[in-house]
């Protein structure tokens, strides 16, 4: 499946990267960085009860659809996208950085890093702990763990090298078994990501996180992910208690993403969103 299209892929990039001093820079660069900002601490303050609190993603394209709009060809302009969403109420922004199937770049977490005084999601395939390093170094407070690519020992070992450099974990499942597996074995973990999208099929099914989510104690914060297109889909999450949401493809495909990032939070879009493209 293409996860494990992926990972290999991924596994490759990271053995060009192996060097010494490649790793010395980046320390340098969080040495001399600004410290994180609280992602977890962020969402459960901005959350209310009729919205959980948007984490919008900046995705260019993705292994299924290829790119989301066809004026990305041309041009992307990711610091105009995470602004509009930070100006029209989401909590946090999520930054696909990985290029071979996303057409992600660091790069384009740096930039949006520095223009916003929001906390930034690192998307992206970790599978090395060079991969740390570099999520901080380009301003990521946030990391995901994806629970179906890795080992017990790896979540246990990247979860505490998140920490120590400072950032949250946000640790993703689809299945049950997947959750067990970070509920037994990762005692700390505070956000729990519920990926409603099967990667064999690529369908997403809201169901998915109702599902799930009944199993998770209430001391964690949940996080919805994949699949929520509309202001119904939030009240459904609204309603059954989930604390975040991360949304890409509806927002990047809308006309205007601030108008739908407004919409999908119930509110309606301020006079300075208006008669924008
Ligand atoms: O575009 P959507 O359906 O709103 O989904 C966003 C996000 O959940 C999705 O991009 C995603 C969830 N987990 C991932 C892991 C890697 C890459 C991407 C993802």
């Amino acid at each position: 499946m293409i996860l494990d299209r992926i990972l290999e892929h991924k596994k490759a990039e990271l053995r060009h990267k192996q060097s010494r001093s490649y790793l010395a820079d980046l320390k340098a660069a969080i040495r001399d960085g600004s410290p994180p900002l609280g992602f977890a601490v962020t969402l459960d303050a901005t959350r209310n009860e009729t919205s959980p609190a948007l984490i919008a993603e900046v995705k260019k394209a993705s292994p299924s659809l290829g790119l989301l709009r066809p004026e990305f060809e041309a041009k992307f302009d990711h610091v105009a996208i995470a602004r509009a969403y930070h100006e029209h109420g989401a909590s946090a922004v999520s930054v696909l950085t990985d290029k071979e199937f996303f057409q992600g770049d660091l790069a384009y977490l740096a930039d949006i890093k520095r223009a916003l005084p929001i906390p930034v999601l690192n998307k992206e395939f970790m599978v090395g702990e060079i991969q740390f390093y570099e999520a901080r170094a380009h301003g990521a407070d946030a990391v995901l763990l994806i629970v179906a690519a890795l080992e017990r020992r790896q979540l246990i070992d990247f979860h505490a090298l998140t920490k120590e450099l400072g950032m949250d974990t946000l640790f993703e499942t689809h299945h049950e078994r997947e959750l067990d597996t970070v509920l037994e074995w990762i005692p700390d973990a505070r956000l729990i990501g519920i990926n409603n999208r099967d990667l064999h099929t690529f369908t997403t099914d809201l169901d998915v996180t109702f599902r799930l989510a009944k199993r998770i104690p209430s001391d964690r914060l949940i996080v919805s992910e994949s699949g929520i297109h509309s202001r119904a889909h939030v009240e459904r999450l609204a309603e059954a208690g989930i604390h975040a949401m991360l949304v890409g493809e509806a927002l990047i495909k809308a006309g205007d993403i601030g108008v739908k990032t407004a919409d999908l939070l119930g509110r309606t879009a301020g006079v300075r969103a208006q008669g924008r493209g």
